[in-house]
């Protein structure tokens, strides 16, 4: 049995009332989290479902299950099918859909792993440009790495300082901000939570929220929205800090439709009139989290930018603005679509939608980008290495590759990046290796044996290996 902070337990007994804290309590104590994923829609062919129950606020492609299975062993996870996330947080795509309805320019700011960044992406009308970024490295190449397996082609992973995007002068529709906290809605999946939180954590916490947002504020356009989120429960971090978002940098709050009572989302708690939804454990089926969406106040400068965006294209008509040298050694047929342009970098070849180039040459230029559009490949020699990404995107035209379909076994030990030699007549080169349909990367085939080219830093490092596959797809 866990035992709670007894700093916490009087605080939030106090901000809760003596009942609803008794549930949360025997949520955090006595309950289980439940298991869930999120389907990626742009790698499910028309028809295909996953096993599993709806989650009630992010239907189409929430899941509950009813097992654990073991992640790690399913090849699907890494070719980027489903995600495994935990349902609270699938809030965003009931956002995203209710309040989003033409492209948009959208910052998600606190970004790793990517949990929230790939549901955004999936809700996001087609022709959103979607910017990802996380200021701790480490966290950050992790985060590129679950874009580059969602597979979506617009999206630009940065790893970047609130305050160097405030520099840079970007700006966005819509910004959301799940922001780093003291993680009491994490207390009944992470013991670590608790052993780590205290009072003064919680003090610094806010503090660094309102830093954070105060930094970013101007890149978000007058009448812009703000998705702010924080997966704990003290009013500090969460109502409190909307209150002085509204008051000092200048926005109101916005209601969401269609919240089914039976989801038991709880409100605001300090007795304000600001709308905010709190997912709490034994109370709503998830972990805990806070949200509210705030409009920043001015108009939105919408026609003003339709019109600039106009001169703009013409100004770019018949111009070529990719770098037309190296353009020339990457084939132009590796994508489904033409409308890219190829950028190199280095060894290294990325294709941008076209439509976008010109933010992504500004964000190049202030910014730390790690990740853009797709990356096509790294030339060595004459050669250019096809790379791991184009081989997860979605964009990949699989025709114009010669395509091994593995067993489990050999999927699995593709993925453990082992030897996994391939059939006689397979042509010489570079060879797609898909398990059940789905590309999990590249091999090179040199006639007697094939390199495996699986990316080392994702490789699967147990050595375990399941008899049994993980099955997520509905029968
Ligand atoms: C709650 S987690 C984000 C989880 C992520 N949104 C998801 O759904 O997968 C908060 C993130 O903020 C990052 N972070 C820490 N300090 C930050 C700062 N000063 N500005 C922006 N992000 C920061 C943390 O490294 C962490 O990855």
């Amino acid at each position: 049995m866990k035992t709670l902070p007894e700093d916490f337990i009087q605080y939030t007994q106090e901000l809760m009332g003596d009942e609803l804290f008794q549930q949360l309590k025997q949520g955090i104590t006595e309950g289980e989290a439940p298991t869930s994923i999120r389907i990626n829609p742009f790698k499910c062919k028309e028809g295909e479902d996953a096993a599993g129950e709806p989650i009630p606020w992010c239907p189409s492609t929430g899941r509950y299950l009813s097992t654990r299975p073991n992640f790690t062993f399913d090849p699907w996870l890494h070719a980027g099918k489903y995600y495994v996330q935990e349902a609270s947080s699938m809030f965003v795509d009931l956002v995203i859909r209710q309040l989003v309805h033409k492209p948009v320019m959208m910052l998600d700011l606190c970004a790793a792993p990517g949990g929230k960044s790939t549901a955004v992406r999936a809700a996001l009308p087609e022709g959103s440009l979607l910017f990802s970024n996380e200021p701790m490295r480490t966290r950050s190449q992790i985060l590129a790495e679950n874009i580059q397996k969602f597979g979506h082609p617009d999206m630009i992973v940065t790893n970047s300082y609130p305050r160097d995007y405030k520099k840079s002068k970007l700006q966005f529709d819509v910004i959301l901000t799940d922001v780093p906290c003291s993680g009491e809605g994490m207390f009944r999946k992470d013991d670590g939570a608790i052993s780590e939180w205290s009072l003064q954590n919680v003090d610094n916490c806010w503090h660094l929220q309102r830093e954070i947002v105060s930094d970013i504020w101007n890149c978000l356009k007058p009448g812009g929205l703000l998705i702010y989120s924080t997966c704990t429960f003290n009013a500090h971090e969460d109502e409190e800090n909307i209150a002085w978002i509204c008051e000092e940098l200048g926005a109101d709050a916005i209601a969401l439709n269609d919240i089914d009572e039976a989801w038991n989302i709880t409100g605001n708690l300090i007795g304000t009139d600001i709308p905010v939804y709190r997912f709490l454990p034994g109370k709503t089926r998830g972990e805990g989290i806070f949200l509210a969406v705030l409009r920043k106040e001015g108009e939105p400068e919408m026609e003003k930018e339709d019109k600039k965006k106009k001169k703009d294209k013409n100004k770019d008509k018949g111009k070529n603005r990719g770098n037309k040298g190296k353009c020339l050694q990457v084939p132009t047929d590796w994508l489904k679509s033409s409308d890219y342009e190829t950028i190199a970098e280095d060894d290294n070849f990325y294709a941008i939608p076209s439509r976008w180039k010109a933010i992504y040459e500004d964000a190049a230029r202030n910014l730390k980008v790690i990740h853009a559009g797709i990356k096509l490949g790294t030339s060595k020699g004459k050669d250019i290495i096809p790379d791991q990404s184009l081989a997860l995107s979605t964009e990949l035209n699989t025709e114009v590759f010669p395509q091994v379909e593995l067993s489990y076994e050999d999927a699995i030990r593709y993925l453990r990046k082992e030897a996994v030699n391939l059939p006689a007549d397979t042509p010489k080169g570079y060879v797609l290796v898909t398990y059940q349909q789905m590309p999990l990367g590249w091999e090179k085939n040199i006639g007697n044996r094939a390199n495996n080219l699986y990316p080392q830093e994702w490789k699967i490092k147990s050595s375990h290996v399941p008899e049994e596959p993980c099955v997520i797809s509905k029968k």
